[in-house]
């Protein structure tokens, strides 16, 4: 760009091709790089047109056209500034609101525990990995929660399922994840551990439940749980096993409830 300018290009147009420069320097750099490339730029035009009038190598007559050039380069410019600027901003916000719905679409809002969508795409992982063969997990399903609803109102129910996902939080350990699996139903998953871990968690719920009731409203309401738990071996479909699982608390229930069967 220097040399079109310094010597005029084909028939004196050469300065004319400086104008494609604001547009790429902003859409390669960005805004605020752009910027100061431009500064830069300009000054090195300026030079361009001093040494050509001074050195004579093009004529451009009177200083008319460089300053005419200079000029709408420097508004060419601006326009092409504030359009990567608006540019860059909407979609640095796009960006964020696919991000928030992206973790919108994984979490449960009442919750805030993972969803069932999540937690299947998790278990797929586990599943495909050979690395990490042995896991379980444990179907949770809180006892005559229509009661709770019916006795106490759904704004109530909707405490208790957030309290109980408090609780079962603070049992996890690092690897552990639970999962709000739909309704009162919760899902946990427990990599690397067997069933006989598992268990040992089911005892720890079923305590810390029981020295954690909800308090709300003036009430205490005591909350009891029923567990199905499945230890996980071999590659087959994971819906086998949430099936295993949902049967072992489908027993719990039918043998009285706030109980584990594995
Ligand atoms: N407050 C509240 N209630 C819910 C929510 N999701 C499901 N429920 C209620 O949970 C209740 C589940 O009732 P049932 O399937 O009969 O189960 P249960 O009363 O727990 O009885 P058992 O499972 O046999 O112990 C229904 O009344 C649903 O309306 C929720 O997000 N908030």
């Amino acid at each position: 760009m220097f040399y079109l300018v310094l010597t005029g290009g084909s028939h004196g147009t050469g300065p004319l091709w400086i104008y494609v420069v604001a547009p790429i320097t902003f859409f390669i750099r960005g805004f605020k790089k752009g910027i100061v490339d431009i500064f830069f730029f300009v000054l090195v035009m300026l030079y361009a047109f001093y040494l050509a009038s001074t050195f004579q190598f093009t004529d451009y007559g009177t200083l008319h056209f460089p300053s005419r050039i200079i000029l709408t380069f420097i508004i060419v410019a601006a326009l092409s500034g504030l359009y990567e600027h608006f540019r860059q901003h909407h979609s640095e916000k796009l960006t964020l609101l696919a991000q928030k719905n992206e973790l919108l679409a994984t979490i449960d809002p009442l919750t805030n525990l993972p969803n069932r969508r999540s937690m299947m795409a998790k278990l797929a992982e586990l599943k495909s990995n050979d690395i990490n063969p042995v896991f379980s997990i444990i179907l949770l399903d809180v006892d005559d929660f229509k009661k709770i609803n019916d006795q106490y109102g759904h704004f109530v129910g909707d405490h208790a399922l957030t309290h109980l996902a408090g609780i079962f939080t603070q049992q996890l350990t690092h690897n552990d994840l639970v999962a709000r699996w739909g309704g009162e139903e919760f899902l946990f998953v427990l990599p690397n551990k067997d069933k006989a871990k598992a268990l040992q968690l089911t005892d720890t719920l079923h305590g810390a439940l029981k020295s954690q009731p909800l308090h709300i409203d003036g009430y205490t309401i005591s909350i009891t749980v029923s567990m199905g738990i499945a230890e996980i071996t071999d590659s087959s479909a994971i819906e086998r096993d949430i099936q295993h699982a949902d049967a072992l608390l489908y027993q719990a229930k039918n043998s009285g409830k706030n109980r584990t069967c594995a």
